[in-house]
C-alpha cells in the first residue's frame, strides 16, 4: 500500500493505490483504501485489511453515536484519538497504519498519522504503507507549504505514482478526496493514466 493526505488553506487532500496482496498474488486490484468515518473526517488504511476496516468501523459507529449525543459533527482530532486507542491498546494483535484527515470548524484541516505502534502525529502532511518508503526525499524535497487545491492534488498523484511504480505491494490505480467545509469530491486516475517517470 501506498497512502497520503496533504494539508492545504481551505482542506486535505487524501489519496491510495488500490492494491490489496496475499503475498504476491493481487486479491484485490481496485481496493478503496480512503474510508469515509465521518462528514469530513476520511482515514487512509495499510496494513492488514481485515484489522483496520474493524478499526474503521467501531471509529464510524463512535463517531455517529458522539454526532446523535453531542448535536454537532466531531473534530478531526477526536476521530484521530479514536483511531490512536484502538491501534495503541491492542498493539499485539492489530497490523494498522492508518493516516486520518479531515475538516472541522475548529481547526479548519488537520493531518495526523497513526503508524503502526499506536502513536498520533499531527503534521502538515503524511505518508503510509509499503510504499511509502520509496517517496520520503521525493516528498521532503518537493513539499511546499502555501500550494492551493489543485498544486496539492498535483502533488499527491505524482507522489502516489512514483510509489506505485517501485513497490510491488502498490499499484492499480490512484483514488483521491479533496475534503472543504463545502464539500467532499472524489477524484480518480486510472491505471492506464498515471503520470509516467
Ligand atoms: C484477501 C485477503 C487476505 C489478506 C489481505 C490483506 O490484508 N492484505 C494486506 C497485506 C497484508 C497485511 C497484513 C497481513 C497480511 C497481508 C494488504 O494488501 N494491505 C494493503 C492495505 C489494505 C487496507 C488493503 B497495503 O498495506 O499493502
Amino acid at each position: 500500500t501506498s497512502i497520503m493526505a496533504v494539508q492545504f488553506k481551505d482542506g486535505v487532500v487524501v489519496g491510495a493505490d488500490s492494491r490489496t496482496t496475499t503475498g504476491s498474488y493481487i486479491a484485490n486490484r481496485v481496493t478503496d483504501k480512503l474510508t469515509h468515518v465521518h462528514e469530513r473526517i476520511y482515514c487512509c488504511r495499510s496494513g492488514s485489511a481485515a484489522d483496520t476496516q474493524a478499526i474503521a468501523d467501531i471509529v464510524h459507529y463512535y463517531l455517529q453515536l458522539h454526532t446523535q449525543m453531542s448535536g454537532s459533527p466531531p473534530p478531526v482530532h477526536t476521530a484521530a484519538t479514536m483511531f490512536q486507542k484502538l491501534c495503541y491498546e491492542n498493539k499485539d494483535a492489530l497490523s494498522a497504519g492508518i493516516i486520518v484527515a479531515g475538516w472541522d470548524k475548529e481547526a479548519g484541516p488537520s493531518v495526523y498519522n497513526i503508524p503502526l505502534g499506536g502513536g498520533l502525529f499531527k503534521q502538515p502532511w503524511a505518508i503510509g504503507g509499503s510504499g511509502s518508503t520509496y517517496v520520503y526525499g521525493y516528498c521532503d524535497a518537493t513539499y511546499q507549504e502555501g500550494w492551493d487545491r489543485d498544486q496539492t492534488v498535483e502533488f499527491v498523484k505524482n507522489t502516489l505514482a512514483l510509489a506505485m511504480s517501485r513497490d510491488g505491494s502498490s499499484g492499480g490505480v490512484i483514488r483521491m478526496c479533496v475534503i472543504t467545509e463545502d464539500k467532499v469530491e472524489r477524484l480518480f486516475v486510472p491505471g492506464d493514466q498515471l503520470p509516467k517517470f
